[in-house]
Protein backbone atom coordinates (compact mmCIF):
# COMPACT_ATOMS: atom_id res chain seq x y z
CA UNK A 1 0.00 0.00 0.00
CA UNK A 2 1.32 3.49 -0.84
CA UNK A 3 2.10 5.50 2.22
CA UNK A 4 0.22 8.71 3.04
CA UNK A 5 2.30 11.59 4.33
CA UNK A 6 -0.11 14.12 5.79
CA UNK A 7 0.67 17.56 7.17
CA UNK A 8 -1.46 19.07 9.89
CA UNK A 9 -0.78 22.79 10.03
CA UNK A 10 -2.92 23.16 13.16
CA UNK A 11 -3.50 26.90 13.94
CA UNK A 12 -0.52 28.08 11.91
CA UNK A 13 -0.19 29.61 8.46
CA UNK A 14 -1.23 32.76 6.60
CA UNK A 15 -2.35 33.32 3.02
CA UNK A 16 1.17 34.34 2.01
CA UNK A 17 2.48 30.89 3.00
CA UNK A 18 0.30 28.99 0.56
CA UNK A 19 1.89 29.58 -2.85
CA UNK A 20 5.52 29.02 -1.78
CA UNK A 21 4.56 25.79 0.00
CA UNK A 22 2.47 24.49 -2.91
CA UNK A 23 5.24 25.32 -5.38
CA UNK A 24 7.82 23.51 -3.25
CA UNK A 25 5.59 20.43 -3.23
CA UNK A 26 5.97 20.08 -6.99
CA UNK A 27 9.35 18.52 -6.18
CA UNK A 28 7.70 15.82 -4.04
CA UNK A 29 8.51 12.17 -4.70
CA UNK A 30 5.90 10.24 -6.70
CA UNK A 31 5.92 7.08 -4.58
CA UNK A 32 3.81 8.55 -1.75
CA UNK A 33 0.40 10.16 -1.38
CA UNK A 34 0.68 13.67 0.03
CA UNK A 35 -1.86 15.70 1.95
CA UNK A 36 -1.90 19.09 3.62
CA UNK A 37 -4.53 20.07 6.19
CA UNK A 38 -4.30 23.84 6.75
CA UNK A 39 -6.68 26.07 8.75
CA UNK A 40 -10.07 26.71 7.15
CA UNK A 41 -9.04 30.18 5.95
CA UNK A 42 -6.40 28.71 3.65
CA UNK A 43 -8.41 25.91 2.07
CA UNK A 44 -9.68 27.69 -0.99
CA UNK A 45 -6.33 29.34 -1.73
CA UNK A 46 -4.62 25.97 -1.33
CA UNK A 47 -7.16 24.27 -3.62
CA UNK A 48 -6.16 26.64 -6.41
CA UNK A 49 -2.44 26.47 -5.68
CA UNK A 50 -2.40 22.66 -5.65
CA UNK A 51 -4.32 22.22 -8.92
CA UNK A 52 -2.63 19.72 -11.23
CA UNK A 53 -0.22 18.52 -8.54
CA UNK A 54 -0.11 15.33 -6.51
CA UNK A 55 -0.89 16.84 -3.11
CA UNK A 56 -4.42 16.47 -1.74
CA UNK A 57 -6.15 18.93 0.54
CA UNK A 58 -7.85 18.36 3.87
CA UNK A 59 -9.33 20.17 6.84
CA UNK A 60 -8.79 19.68 10.57
CA UNK A 61 -12.34 19.41 11.86
CA UNK A 62 -16.01 19.52 10.90
CA UNK A 63 -19.37 19.65 12.65
CA UNK A 64 -21.55 16.56 12.89
CA UNK A 65 -24.46 18.29 11.14
CA UNK A 66 -24.44 19.14 7.43
CA UNK A 67 -25.71 22.69 8.20
CA UNK A 68 -27.47 24.54 10.97
CA UNK A 69 -27.34 27.18 13.69
CA UNK A 70 -23.87 26.39 15.03
CA UNK A 71 -21.97 29.65 15.28
CA UNK A 72 -18.29 29.33 14.46
CA UNK A 73 -18.51 25.77 13.16
CA UNK A 74 -17.93 24.38 9.68
CA UNK A 75 -19.94 21.60 8.05
CA UNK A 76 -18.44 18.79 6.00
CA UNK A 77 -20.19 19.83 2.73
CA UNK A 78 -18.63 23.31 3.15
CA UNK A 79 -15.18 21.70 3.29
CA UNK A 80 -15.98 19.90 0.04
CA UNK A 81 -17.03 23.24 -1.46
CA UNK A 82 -13.67 24.70 -0.47
CA UNK A 83 -11.79 21.88 -2.21
CA UNK A 84 -11.05 19.49 0.67
CA UNK A 85 -10.97 15.74 0.12
CA UNK A 86 -9.96 14.71 3.66
CA UNK A 87 -10.75 15.84 7.19
CA UNK A 88 -8.85 15.11 10.40
CA UNK A 89 -11.24 14.16 13.22
CA UNK A 90 -10.72 13.39 16.89
CA UNK A 91 -7.25 14.90 17.14
CA UNK A 92 -6.21 14.94 20.80
CA UNK A 93 -6.09 18.74 20.66
CA UNK A 94 -9.79 18.73 19.72
CA UNK A 95 -10.55 16.09 22.37
CA UNK A 96 -8.81 18.28 25.00
CA UNK A 97 -9.56 21.83 23.87
CA UNK A 98 -13.18 21.19 22.91
CA UNK A 99 -14.15 18.21 25.04
CA UNK A 100 -14.82 16.02 22.03
CA UNK A 101 -15.58 12.47 23.08
CA UNK A 102 -15.75 9.30 21.02
CA UNK A 103 -19.50 9.67 20.38
CA UNK A 104 -19.00 13.19 18.98
CA UNK A 105 -16.11 12.01 16.84
CA UNK A 106 -18.17 9.15 15.50
CA UNK A 107 -21.00 11.53 14.57
CA UNK A 108 -18.53 13.83 12.83
CA UNK A 109 -17.00 10.87 11.02
CA UNK A 110 -20.40 9.81 9.74
CA UNK A 111 -21.09 13.36 8.55
CA UNK A 112 -17.71 13.55 6.80
CA UNK A 113 -18.30 10.26 4.99
CA UNK A 114 -21.82 11.34 3.98
CA UNK A 115 -20.33 14.47 2.41
CA UNK A 116 -17.78 12.42 0.45
CA UNK A 117 -14.75 13.29 2.58
CA UNK A 118 -12.13 10.78 3.69
CA UNK A 119 -11.91 10.99 7.47
CA UNK A 120 -8.60 10.62 9.30
CA UNK A 121 -9.63 9.54 12.78
CA UNK A 122 -7.00 10.09 15.47
CA UNK A 123 -6.50 7.88 18.50
CA UNK A 124 -3.80 7.76 21.13
CA UNK A 125 -3.09 7.38 24.82
CA UNK A 126 -1.89 9.94 27.36
CA UNK A 127 1.40 9.47 29.16
CA UNK A 128 -0.43 8.44 32.34
CA UNK A 129 -2.42 5.81 30.46
CA UNK A 130 0.78 4.39 28.96
CA UNK A 131 2.51 4.31 32.34
CA UNK A 132 -0.51 2.51 33.77
CA UNK A 133 -0.21 -0.15 31.05
CA UNK A 134 -3.52 0.98 29.57
CA UNK A 135 -2.33 2.28 26.19
CA UNK A 136 -3.69 -0.51 23.98
CA UNK A 137 -6.92 -0.75 25.92
CA UNK A 138 -7.52 3.01 25.56
CA UNK A 139 -6.79 3.00 21.83
CA UNK A 140 -8.99 -0.06 21.22
CA UNK A 141 -11.82 1.65 23.05
CA UNK A 142 -11.36 4.86 21.04
CA UNK A 143 -11.53 2.84 17.81
CA UNK A 144 -14.56 0.90 18.95
CA UNK A 145 -16.51 4.03 19.86
CA UNK A 146 -15.22 6.53 17.26
CA UNK A 147 -15.49 4.50 14.06
CA UNK A 148 -18.92 3.92 12.56
CA UNK A 149 -19.77 0.51 11.06
CA UNK A 150 -18.35 0.18 7.55
CA UNK A 151 -15.74 2.87 8.26
CA UNK A 152 -13.64 3.57 5.18
CA UNK A 153 -10.99 6.13 5.95
CA UNK A 154 -7.64 6.48 7.65
CA UNK A 155 -6.64 5.96 11.28
CA UNK A 156 -3.84 7.98 12.86
CA UNK A 157 -2.14 6.71 16.00
CA UNK A 158 -0.81 9.70 17.91
CA UNK A 159 0.40 9.12 21.46
CA UNK A 160 -0.62 12.38 23.15
CA UNK A 161 2.69 12.67 25.01
CA UNK A 162 4.65 12.51 21.73
CA UNK A 163 2.84 15.43 20.07
CA UNK A 164 5.03 18.49 19.76
CA UNK A 165 7.42 17.22 22.43
CA UNK A 166 10.29 15.80 20.38
CA UNK A 167 9.69 12.46 22.11
CA UNK A 168 8.62 9.33 20.24
CA UNK A 169 7.68 5.84 21.40
CA UNK A 170 10.23 3.06 20.93
CA UNK A 171 10.08 1.18 17.66
CA UNK A 172 8.76 -1.84 19.56
CA UNK A 173 5.98 0.24 21.08
CA UNK A 174 4.97 1.62 17.67
CA UNK A 175 5.06 -1.90 16.20
CA UNK A 176 2.91 -3.41 18.91
CA UNK A 177 0.40 -0.55 18.91
CA UNK A 178 0.01 -0.62 15.13
CA UNK A 179 -0.44 -4.41 15.25
CA UNK A 180 -3.09 -3.96 17.96
CA UNK A 181 -4.87 -1.33 15.85
CA UNK A 182 -4.80 -3.60 12.80
CA UNK A 183 -6.29 -6.45 14.86
CA UNK A 184 -8.98 -4.15 16.26
CA UNK A 185 -9.85 -2.92 12.75
CA UNK A 186 -10.17 -6.52 11.54
CA UNK A 187 -12.44 -7.35 14.47
CA UNK A 188 -14.61 -4.28 13.82
CA UNK A 189 -14.63 -4.11 10.03
CA UNK A 190 -13.81 -7.64 8.88
CA UNK A 191 -11.80 -7.90 5.68
CA UNK A 192 -12.16 -4.17 5.04
CA UNK A 193 -10.07 -3.52 8.12
CA UNK A 194 -7.00 -4.60 6.15
CA UNK A 195 -7.50 -1.72 3.69
CA UNK A 196 -7.28 1.04 6.31
CA UNK A 197 -4.03 2.99 6.38
CA UNK A 198 -2.70 3.45 9.90
CA UNK A 199 -0.57 6.59 10.19
CA UNK A 200 1.86 7.28 12.99
CA UNK A 201 1.92 10.85 14.37
CA UNK A 202 3.89 12.55 17.11
CA UNK A 203 7.22 14.35 16.64
CA UNK A 204 7.88 12.90 13.18
CA UNK A 205 10.92 14.74 11.80
CA UNK A 206 13.30 14.26 8.87
CA UNK A 207 15.75 12.55 11.24
CA UNK A 208 13.39 9.84 12.53
CA UNK A 209 10.97 9.45 9.61
CA UNK A 210 12.79 6.62 7.79
CA UNK A 211 12.90 4.35 10.83
CA UNK A 212 9.29 5.07 11.88
CA UNK A 213 7.87 4.69 8.36
CA UNK A 214 9.66 1.38 7.82
CA UNK A 215 7.87 -0.30 10.73
CA UNK A 216 5.24 -2.95 9.96
CA UNK A 217 1.66 -1.65 9.75
CA UNK A 218 2.82 1.97 9.57
CA UNK A 219 1.05 3.31 6.48
CA UNK A 220 2.37 6.84 6.63
CA UNK A 221 2.68 9.79 8.97
CA UNK A 222 0.57 12.61 10.35
CA UNK A 223 3.09 15.41 10.72
CA UNK A 224 2.51 18.55 12.76
CA UNK A 225 5.37 20.99 13.31
CA UNK A 226 7.63 19.59 10.60
CA UNK A 227 4.90 19.98 7.97
CA UNK A 228 5.14 23.77 8.19
CA UNK A 229 8.56 23.79 6.56
CA UNK A 230 8.37 22.55 2.98
CA UNK A 231 11.95 21.28 3.11
CA UNK A 232 11.30 19.15 6.21
CA UNK A 233 8.00 17.85 4.89
CA UNK A 234 9.63 16.84 1.60
CA UNK A 235 12.45 15.11 3.51
CA UNK A 236 9.85 13.09 5.43
CA UNK A 237 8.07 12.19 2.18
CA UNK A 238 11.34 11.09 0.66
CA UNK A 239 12.02 8.88 3.70
CA UNK A 240 8.88 6.79 3.08
CA UNK A 241 9.59 3.28 1.82
CA UNK A 242 9.16 2.66 -1.90
CA UNK A 243 6.77 -0.09 -2.91
O1 LIG B 1 -1.35 16.03 13.83
C1 LIG B 1 -0.14 16.03 14.05
C2 LIG B 1 0.37 15.64 15.34
O2 LIG B 1 -0.34 16.20 16.39
C3 LIG B 1 1.84 15.65 15.50
O3 LIG B 1 2.35 16.93 15.77
P1 LIG B 1 3.93 17.11 15.83
O4 LIG B 1 4.50 16.49 14.59
O5 LIG B 1 4.15 18.59 15.91
O6 LIG B 1 4.40 16.37 17.06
Amino acid sequence: MRQLIAGNWKMFGRLTDVTPFAEAMRAAPAHVDLLVCPPFTLLERFATALEGGQMALGAQNCHANPQGAHTGDIAAPMLVDAGAAYVILGHSERRNDHGENNAVIRAKTESAIAAGLIPIVCVGETEGEREAGEAEHVVRSQLQHSLPPGFAGVVAYEPVWAIGTGRTPTEDDVKSMHAAIRAALAAQLGQDGAKIRILYGGSVKPGNAASLLALPEVGGALVGGASLKAEDFLAIANAAPRG
